[in-house]
């Protein structure tokens, strides 16, 4: 187990904890918590807020209650369900607690400074939107974490955050900290939960576990590729990459792919736009190799990126067509996803492809091939990536907060690198050209898509580090970052 990376689902957590009913758990998850909260809580010893909902999280809500305590923190623990229906180990939790001396409050009382709130409402079982006390619970415990800047930890995971999908379907804890026991949950990493979860500790409760669902992506997925260059090469070496699209007045977005492409070290960029009217070279970039569309497929490929603004004419379905059916491996983004999605003709041609495709879809794009909504796409994201790879037989990235990343056969990841800046004009048909380049490189279809998502992120972040972002940051400069932040990785300094 590899409690850094791997993502557990909640029925899978599930089966776990009841595989190691014999051990207490809830104790060892309650003192874990405790550790953090007093690692956090104010050095100046102001009270203690502690929200304890009607099931298991509420007894580890508890169990923190009684070791604070114990610590000499002022605890203040609010608890309104029915003491009779709390599952057992919770029951037990709280017998404990008001043994110990401790009692339980009915409403959040009126404090001037709070040194720290837990949130122990709900945990992995949140059912639906939290509503009337508990909802009030939440929007409270939030205004009062900012009122009095302090942290807010949240116990296995925010309450009203849904832990498979990161779906906040109402109301939702903000929490500072999260300590998620026995494993991490996915939806901590994409959708809302990075809104919500904050800084995220994983207590493994001293559980030994190895059936993870999915993963968060990491260097280490694609390390074996970072190779440092050999010096007898010649551009050759370095893999041929093809943009095909650029329809009228959209020239724009290929040429970002092809500048990314190029720039994160293809040996040779050529661009087949669709729109006669578009420039023959790239003044900021006149390495790249600019052709007439149909000239494209004579070039020497070894990786086609289809759809970057090609736009949706007869002329652009058939060049999604001829791409399709062309013996190399295919970066399918934009417009060549929504021609897919609305031509069932051309979805055939994926599955008796000699070489592989790979499909990179943002949410809006994900919905029209699923012929579901955006909004059904976002509410569970991991089952809409796996959705697409199994429909259309290829790695899928689904782009967004969290971008999920499935393979054909039901693996799947999520990257966590990444930040708001990526949400703006170009940042696809940048992943786009980094994808081909690596696919290019003869790096795995999986590993190509891993490592470039996972780049594409830490790109912006080192920008957002510099103060380049997130407002205001640009397709443009994630390129060169991301040339830069790759050669460190070749140089095995940021490995
Ligand atoms: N079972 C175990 O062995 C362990 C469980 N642990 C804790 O137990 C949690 C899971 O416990 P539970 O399964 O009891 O679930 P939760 O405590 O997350 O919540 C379930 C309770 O809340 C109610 N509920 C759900 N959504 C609601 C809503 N929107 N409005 C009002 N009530 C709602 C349910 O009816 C149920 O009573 C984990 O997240 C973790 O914190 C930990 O102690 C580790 C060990
Ligand atoms: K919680």
């Amino acid at each position: 187990m590899d409690t850094a990376r791997d993502l557990y689902l909640s029925a899978t957590l599930r089966r776990i904890e009841a595989r190691h009913a014999n051990l207490p758990l809830m104790q060892r998850a309650g003192l874990a918590a405790a550790d953090f909260a007093g690692e956090l809580a104010d050095p100046r010893n102001r009270p203690v807020l502690i929200l304890a909902g009607p099931g298991n999280n509420g007894g580890d809500a508890f169990v923190v209650g009684s070791r604070l305590r114990e610590r000499f923190f002022a605890v203040h623990l609010v608890f309104a369900g029915d003491p009779a229906a709390l599952p057992a180990d919770a029951a037990a939790a709280r017998e404990a607690f008001l043994a110990g001396g401790g009692s339980t409050l009915g409403e959040i009382p009126e404090i001037d400074h709070w040194g720290l709130i837990v949130d122990g409402i709900f945990g992995i079982g949140l059912r639906r939107a939290p509503e009337g006390r508990y909802a009030e619970w939440i929007a409270t415990a939030n205004r009062l974490a900012q009122r009095d800047a302090c942290p807010l930890l949240a116990l296995d995971c925010p309450s009203g955050l849904d832990a498979d999908s990161g779906r906040r379907p109402g109301p939702c804890i903000a929490a500072t900290h999260t300590i998620s026991f026995i494993a991490a949950k996915p939806g901590l990493y994409t959708g809302d939960g990075p809104d919500h979860g904050g800084e995220i500790r994983i207590a493994s409760l001293d559980l030994s576990i190895d059936e993870a669902d999915g993963r968060r992506v990491s260097p280490a997925d694609f390390a074996e590729r970072l190779q440092p260059r050999r010096r007898n090469t010649h551009k050759g070496s370095f893999g041929s990459v093809g943009i095909l699209g650029g329809g009228k007045s959209m020239s724009g977005a290929a040429l970002l792919a092809g500048r990314a492409a190029l720039r994160l070290g293809s040996g040779r960029v050529y661009l087949g736009l669709l729109d006669p009217d578009a420039p023959t070279v790239d003044p900021v970039q006149p390495e790249l190799m600019i052709r007439r569309v149909d000239t494209l497929f004579q070039a020497d490929l070894q990786a086609l990126v289809c759809g970057p603004g090609l736009g949706h004419t007869s002329e652009a379905v058939q060049y999604v067509e001829q791409a399709l059916k062309c013996p190399l491996p295919l970066v399918l983004d934009a417009d060549a996803l929504n021609i897919l999605a609305v031509d069932g003709r051309l979805e055939g041609n994926l599955y008796n492809r000699i070489a592989p495709a790979i499909l990179t879809p943002h949410p809006a794009e994900a919905a029209r091939l699923l012929g579901s909504s955006v909004r059904e796409v976002q509410d569970d994201r991991i089952g809409a990536a796996r959705e697409m790879a199994a429909r259309y037989a290829s790695p899928v990235a689904l782009k967004g907060c969290g971008t999920v990343l499935a393979a054909s056969d039901g693996r799947w990841w999520i990257n966590t690198t990444g930040n708001p800046g990526l949400a703006s004009a170009g940042m696809g048909d940048v992943l786009s050209g980094l994808i081909a380049t690596l696919l290019a490189q003869n790096w795995s279809p999986e590993q190509a898509l891993l490592g470039a998502v996972h780049l594409h992120g830490a790109a912006a972040d080192a920008l957002v580090a510099a103060s380049h972002g997130p407002a205001g940051l640009t397709a443009s400069e994630v390129i060169d970052a991301a040339r830069q932040v790759f050669n460190g990785w070749l140089a095995g300094r940021q490995r």
